[in-house]
């Protein structure tokens, strides 16, 4: 008898393995991102710098880009890392943060999504664009609903041969030929700074430990937040006290009750 794997039993085993997991992210997110992995179970490393970059790319078990403070160093970082974790074999994830707002950021993702990232994970503007569609995005907060942005991330999976995770009230995580949606989370969510950041993240720790279904990776991370947040979001009298409460809830969840309280539906494609 198989016993299907479940987001429960993907974080139990990303717990037990606590995975390096190389993070290039923004200045606004570096520390939150590094405390939500942690809390997590998780071990992050905020690695960038091109010198070095590409080598610990090798050695981590994933690699996660985020383009949120972008300049040319980072991108350098970004380009070697990218090449140095496909070559190692190892997953790796794109956060492309407001892509569509200037031509150095929409040149850089182009350049990155040659690359071949294994995940993306973006709001519901990013994938919108990614896609080529018109997005309500300016800067890096989202000005769509997911349901917008389902059409375009089944085609940007198919394209790309890419796992791909649009986030927001409900989520929606497809690899092109099957796709979930996710609900939960808190509207306090969006007004924490660099959730979406951590939560990329996090994505990289889960694909660390199941590197041959990212699919699956994907939706475990997505369906933590979702009940952490959830949970979170109950006794949070704002932002403020989100922020502490979202990372003691990833803290204290375990295999059951993310089984027990993650909201996830199947979706057609
Ligand atoms: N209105 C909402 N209700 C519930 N959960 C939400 C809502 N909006 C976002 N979330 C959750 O917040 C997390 C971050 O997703 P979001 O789409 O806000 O990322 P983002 O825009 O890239 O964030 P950032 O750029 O600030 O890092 C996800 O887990 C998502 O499900
Ligand atoms: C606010 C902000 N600016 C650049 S990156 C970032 C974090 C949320 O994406
Ligand atoms: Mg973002």
């Amino acid at each position: 008898m198989t016993t299907a794997k479940t987001p429960g039993t993907a974080l139990q085993a990303m717990r037990d393995a606590a995975p390096l997991v190389q993070c290039i992210t923004n200045y606004v997110a570096m520390n939150i991102a590094a405390n939500v992995m942690l809390a997590a179970g998780a071990s992050p490393a905020m690695v960038h710098t091109e010198e070095e970059a590409g080598e610990f790319a090798a050695i981590a078990g994933a690699l996660t880009v985020n383009i949120g403070t972008l300049s040319p160093d980072f991108l350098n970082g970004m380009r070697v890392s990218a090449r140095a974790a496909a070559e190692a074999g190892r997953p790796w994830v794109l956060d492309p943060v407001a892509h569509y707002a200037t031509a150095f950021r929409r040149d850089a993702v182009a350049e990155l999504m040659a690359l071949r990232p294994t995940i993306i994970r973006g709001n519901a503007s990013e994938i919108i664009a990614l896609a080529g569609g018109q997005s309500a995005g300016r800067g890096v907060d989202s000005g769509d609903v997911v349901e917008r942005a389902e059409g375009a991330a089944v085609m940007l999976a198919r394209r790309h041969g890419a796992v791909v995770a649009a986030t927001g009230a409900i989520d929606f995580v497809t690899d092109g030929t099957q796709a979930v949606r996710i609900e939960g989370g808190s509207p306090l969510m969006p007004q924490v700074t660099a959730l979406g950041c951590s939560l990329t993240c996090l994505v990289g720790a889960f694909a660390a430990v199941e590197p041959e279904a990212p699919f699956a990776a994907a939706v475990a991370a997505l369906a933590c937040f979702a009940v952490a947040g959830e949970r979170a979001g109950r006794d949070a009298a704002g932002p403020g006290s989100f922020g502490w409460r979202f990372l003691d809830a990833l803290s204290v969840l375990d295999a059951h009750g993310l089984d027990a309280e993650a909201r996830i539906t199947i979706a057609a494609v």
